[in-house]
């Protein structure tokens, strides 16, 4: 069950949701500002609502009345881009390593041999970021995101920078990970027709 029951404030845009879902992967939609990426923010910890709660997978995140506000790196969550955003000096194996540190290492259950084979990218890992193409590079940042053991999946529009021809190669990676992860996804997108083919549940934000 997700919970997000909450409002926000960024200057001067403000923005109410609710939205109970008893499904593991909700997509929101919406035009361009109307605070998708906020509210991203506000469930990974990033940006604090100004009442409400957030429950993700029946796990208490924030509770403005009850005084819940879990810091950011206490929330597992395991967050993909739209700009992929991998680190240019790193190798790709080194990228996801880097995913897979800290308390992440410790009995992981995401292990790297596991990731690399679900998304595909074994061949890569001793390329530079550099030469990699739009689709390989989202991989790449999936699986970084994987390996740091998260317990909650946000991407953010992951598909935006790709052409028609690249998003149909990436998107059953995505289906893959979807249902061989099995974790709560909150999948982003300008698109209706793209998240209906990964998400149980699609809700509007905005007016
Ligand atoms: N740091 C900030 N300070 C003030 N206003 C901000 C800040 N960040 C975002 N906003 C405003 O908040 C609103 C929502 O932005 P947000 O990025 O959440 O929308 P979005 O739906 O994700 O948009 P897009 O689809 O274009 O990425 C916008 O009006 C934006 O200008």
């Amino acid at each position: 069950m997700h919970v997000l029951d909450f409002s926000l404030r960024r200057g001067a845009f403000e923005r109410s949701v609710r939205i109970l879902s008893p499904h593991r992967v909700i997509a929101l939609v919406g035009a361009s500002g109307a605070g998708k990426t906020s509210l991203l923010h506000a469930i990974a910890g990033l940006l604090r609502p100004q009442r409400g709660r957030i429950e993700i997978d029946g796990r208490c995140l924030y509770d403005g009345q009850a005084g819940i506000d879990l810091p950011a790196h206490r929330r597992r969550i395991g967050y993909v881009f739209q700009d992929a955003r991998l680190f240019p000096h790193l190798d790709v194996r080194r990228n996801l390593l880097y995913g897979l540190r800290g308390e992440a290492r410790q009995s992981p259950r995401f292990e790297f041999e596991a990731v690399v084979d679900l998304l595909g990218i074994g061949a890569l890992l001793a390329r530079s970021t550099a030469g990699l193409s739009g689709g390989e590079t989202q991989r790449v940042a999936l699986g970084r995101a994987l390996l740091s053991q998260p317990r909650i999946l946000l991407l953010d529009e992951p598909l935006s920078m790709l052409d028609m021809d690249r998003r149909d190669e990436l998107l059953p990676y995505l289906q893959r990970v979807r249902d061989e992860i099995a974790l709560p996804m909150i999948y982003v997108s300008h698109y209706p027709d793209e998240v209906k083919r990964i998400a149980d549940e699609v809700h509007t934000v905005g007016d």
